[in-house]
């Protein structure tokens, strides 16, 4: 395959896309739909999401219309995506992600954590011209995908890219200053002991991490809920969203940022007095 690690590994891994192929479109695990020439046509919104796609992106159908078609060609040609999420762009990605939009409060200052092709913090900002977004990913393929895709979509005034990992958006790099949100969500970005340590951070005080994750979210929570509370993490909790929306719901964990935790600073090395070793 020619695409690179990103959005094919969200499908399977830890940030829990809903699996299984949509219902009409033609079986896109063939040989012969990995192998086809990206085209528009694959960006067709399929006609049993249609009420779903309005309901989440309302008079700004037309704007995720248009994005669903640079991922489903510019997307793939340039590796973003998976030639076989193609024809999934609208169930497993843009309606998926926007349904996480009803846990963001009005005119919210938004980080999403390793954008990727822009999933969710792009769907996010075109379904709520109301949030700030920033992106952040630190590969510069994605990054060039992410700044041209806002470009084109007209989304400027709401959306910038941060290239970087999360630990440097924390405390600027690369010439960019540091970044907080109110909100910063990820997908498919990692466990969520490591999300946590990345993310939390980057959370203003009372605010919140929202990570969209699969169906094991409950266990990951188990394992994880301890260095979720050392690192000022409160009780995480699960949510479904786009109930009667979506079939299936995206299944969010949300963790306020309840303290604020310094990074433990490594200990200095033990130094005997006069300089001299106490051993002799
Ligand atoms: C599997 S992809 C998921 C992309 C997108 N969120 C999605 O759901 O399609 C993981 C992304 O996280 C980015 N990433 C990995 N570690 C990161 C870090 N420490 N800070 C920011 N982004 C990171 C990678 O570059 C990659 O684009």
């Amino acid at each position: 395959m020619t695409h690179d690690d990103s959005t094919a590994g969200a499908v399977d891994g830890p940030g829990g896309t809903p699996s299984g192929p949509s219902p009409v479109r033609p079986d896109p695990t063939t040989a012969e739909a990995s192998v086809r020439t990206p085209s528009p046509e694959d960006a067709v919104l399929p006609p049993e999401l249609a009420d779903a796609a309005r309901t989440l992106f309302g008079d700004r159908l037309d704007v995720a219309a248009a994005y669903a078609e640079l991922l489903a060609t510019d997307g793939v040609v340039r590796g973003l995506i998976g030639p076989r999420e193609a024809p999934r762009v609208w169930d497993r990605h843009l309606l998926n992600c926007a349904a996480v939009a009803e846990r963001i409060p009005q005119g919210a200052t938004v980080l999403d954590v390793g954008s990727g092709a822009g999933l969710p913090g792009l769907v996010l900002a075109i379904a709520r011209p109301d949030l700030t977004v920033t992106l952040i990913e630190p590969l510069s393929r994605r990054t060039s995908f992410l700044i041209e895709t806002v470009e084109r979509l007209g989304l400027a005034r709401t959306v910038r890219v941060f290239r970087g990992r999360a630990e440097e958006a924390v405390t600027g790099a690369n010439g960019q200053a540091p970044v907080t949100g109110d909100v910063v969500t990820a997908r498919a970005v990692a466990p969520l002991d490591r999300l946590s340590t990345w993310c939390l951070p980057l959370v203003v005080p009372g605010g919140r991490l929202i990570a969209l994750k699969g169906a094991s979210v409950a266990e990951e929570i188990a394992e994880h809920a301890d260095t979720v509370t050392s690192l000022g993490g409160g009780t995480p909790e699960i949510h479904r969203c786009g109930e009667g929306v979506l079939d299936p719901p995206t299944t969010v964990v949300e963790i306020v940022r309840e303290r604020v935790v310094r990074p433990a600073r490594p200990k200095a090395p033990k130094r005997s007095r006069g300089g001299r070793s106490r051993r002799r």
